[in-house]
């Protein structure tokens, strides 16, 4: 029987610093108070133990885990166009991109005007995809959880960016409680500190020059 409140993966190896890695996490507002703690736990793993600045770390919301794909598509996109305009700039032409707010939402985890533009013309280096689904009474949450986890996986396949699986799938709402860390009893693990290592881990990964 594995247990009920296993302690999440293993530190990599070797230290992975993510002072130069800019991350995007996508969200949903269902489950919301859940959620919340599961974007504080991938935000305090990357910030305190891998040292990515805050003004790294863009948090956009979706409604449901079902747009999760599709946001964390178009956001890469964006910012991948973004950037390849900034190398643009680089030579005296203008961005198109410039001054555009895309998503109307977005937020630095924390706004510094200086550091934000900056951090803007730099493309995400992976994309944590958060959400908390939760078993009703139709079938509903099986072919939602199948649809997500299968689209989650082809945004990162196809645009070389890593993208994160951070959304539970629990059949009771203590479930859900205990893997955000927000059990009664104390006993949970907080998921979200292991997908914000993951996150540096798999950022890193990709930008390794052989
Ligand atoms: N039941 C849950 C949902 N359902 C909503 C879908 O994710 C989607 O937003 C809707 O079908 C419109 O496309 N979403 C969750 O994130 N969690 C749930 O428990
Ligand atoms: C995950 C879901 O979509 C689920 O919460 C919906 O509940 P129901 O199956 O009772 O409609």
């Amino acid at each position: 029987m594995i247990d009920e409140f296993h302690k999440g993966l293993e530190p990599a190896a070797v230290p992975q610093d993510g002072s130069n890695l800019r991350i995007l996490i996508v969200h949903t507002r269902w489950n919301s108070p859940i959620v919340q703690g599961l974007v504080e736990g991938a935000k305090k793993a990357m910030v305190e133990q891998h040292k990515v600045r805050p003004e790294n770390i863009v948090i956009e919301s979706v409604p449901g885990a079902y747009e999760l794909p599709f946001a964390a598509k178009k956001l890469l996109e964006v910012s991948q166009i973004r950037a390849a305009e900034g190398a643009n700039d680089l030579m005296g032409n203008v961005s198109l991109l410039d001054g555009l707010n895309l998503t109307g939402t977005s937020s630095p985890a924390t706004s510094t005007p200086a550091a934000t533009s900056t951090a803007s013309k730099q493309a995400f280096d992976a994309v944590i995809c958060i959400g908390v689904l939760i078993k009703g009474s139709t079938m509903h949450f099986e072919y939602i959880c199948e649809a997500v986890s299968q689209g989650i996986m082809r945004v990162g396949l196809d645009s070389g960016v890593p993208v994160i699986f951070g959304v539970l799938t629990c059949l009771t709402e203590e479930q859900a409680l205990n893997r955000a860390g927000m059990d009664k009893a104390g006993k949970g693990h907080n998921h979200g500190l292991d997908w914000g290592q993951g996150a540096v881990e798999m950022a890193l990964l990709k930008n390794r020059t052989l």
